[in-house]
């Protein structure tokens, strides 16, 4: 007899450890690296409790956000070799502790940021939680495609509420961080979802490659990532950032570009001959790392 996931109830109570996975920490500490950059290029002084109020408001939202998802896919995280082991589909930890989990820190997260930094910033966190866990997870994930580039925007709302924590309004500044993260998405997904195309075709998820085929996916990241470069340059060219932003914003956005040609030019069908996309997927971590590092020394140190 097999149990499912939803079925079961483990032995042990889960660990702080496995409370903590649930959150996605890897993933999300870039989340919170770009709303803190946010935050601090916004124009004026941050209040030191007012910012750091606002980031932990954002970490335990985008970590709730984590929880809703793993709480909903546990069935299908079962199935892919890469995400198995999580607490769920291994059996230690029971579906309802995750939904209560997720529930009870989504709701904190947003209360904490409408009491004590601003309902504007609140309202945004309130909707990337509900657009990552519903739209994203729940409705898109399993339906189309295009799910990541329409799902994608709730990863790129983060710099937009810390902006909008210390200004109390969103400008055209903080929706250029927006269309950069929401630009950038599709090529760092699509890189990695090429190489483990098998494990989405096994669980039956429709991302590009196993619906439209590698060619078309290699073809989509180079048209993204020129997209996206246009993007990262219109802060400068806008006079919204300096010159140290622009030059690193071309030079970075120029390797980002390259890499993703290789990739468009690579006709390997098997994981392992595929180093370029490995490489994009990697360099996608580290760029969008050093793009807003380098935006936050332009705003701030800058003279
Ligand atoms: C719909 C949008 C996105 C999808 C589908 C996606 C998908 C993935 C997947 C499948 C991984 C593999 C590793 C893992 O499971 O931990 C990954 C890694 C990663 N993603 Fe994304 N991602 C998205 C958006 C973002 C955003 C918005 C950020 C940050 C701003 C981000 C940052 C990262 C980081 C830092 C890693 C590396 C984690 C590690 O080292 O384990 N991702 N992403
Ligand atoms: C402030 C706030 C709420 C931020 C949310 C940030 C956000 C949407 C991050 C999404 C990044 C992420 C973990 C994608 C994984 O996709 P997946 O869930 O398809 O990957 P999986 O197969 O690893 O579960």
């Amino acid at each position: 007899m097999t149990i499912s996931v939803s079925e079961y109830q483990p032995a042990m109570p889960a660990s702080a450890g496995d409370f903590f996975a649930l959150t996605k920490p890897r993933v999300m500490s870039l989340v919170v690296f770009t709303a803190l950059c946010g935050m601090l290029a916004a124009p004026g002084s941050v209040d030191p409790v007012l910012g750091f109020t606002a980031i932990l408001a954002i970490a335990l939202g985008a970590g709730a956000s984590g929880a809703l998802n793993q709480w909903y896919e546990a069935g299908l995280d079962a199935k892919m070799k890469r995400t198995a082991q999580r607490p769920l589909p291994a059996g230690r930890m029971d579906k309802s502790s995750a939904l209560h989990f997720g529930v009870g820190l989504g709701s904190f997260s947003v209360l904490l940021m409408g009491l004590a930094v601003n309902w504007l910033s609140a309202a945004i966190l309130a909707f990337s939680i509900f657009f990552y866990a519903v739209v994203y997870t729940m409705w898109l994930k399993p339906r189309t495609p295009q799910n990541i580039v329409i799902g994608g925007a709730a990863g790129a709302f983060p710099p937009l509420i810390g902006w909008a924590a210390v200004t109390g309004d969103v400008t055209l500044m903080p929706v250029l961080l927006f269309a950069l993260i929401f630009f950038w998405t599709p090529p760092h997904f699509w890189a990695l979802a090429l190489f483990i195309n098998s494990d989405y075709a096994k669980a039956g998820i429709p991302m590009l490659p196993v619906v439209a085929g590698q060619a078309a996916t290699r073809r989509q990241i180079v048209l993204y990532s020129l997209v996206m470069t246009a993007v990262a340059i219109a802060p400068w060219l806008l006079d919204l950032a300096g010159a140290l932003y622009g030059v690193a914003a071309s030079a970075l956005s120029l390797v980002f570009v390259a890499l993703a040609i290789r990739v468009g030019t690579n006709r390997a069908t098997e994981p392992a001959a595929m180093r370029p996309e490995k490489r994009l997927f990697a360099y996608s971590i580290f760029y969008l790392f050093a793009l807003f590092a380098i935006l936050v020394v332009d705003a701030k140190v800058v003279p």
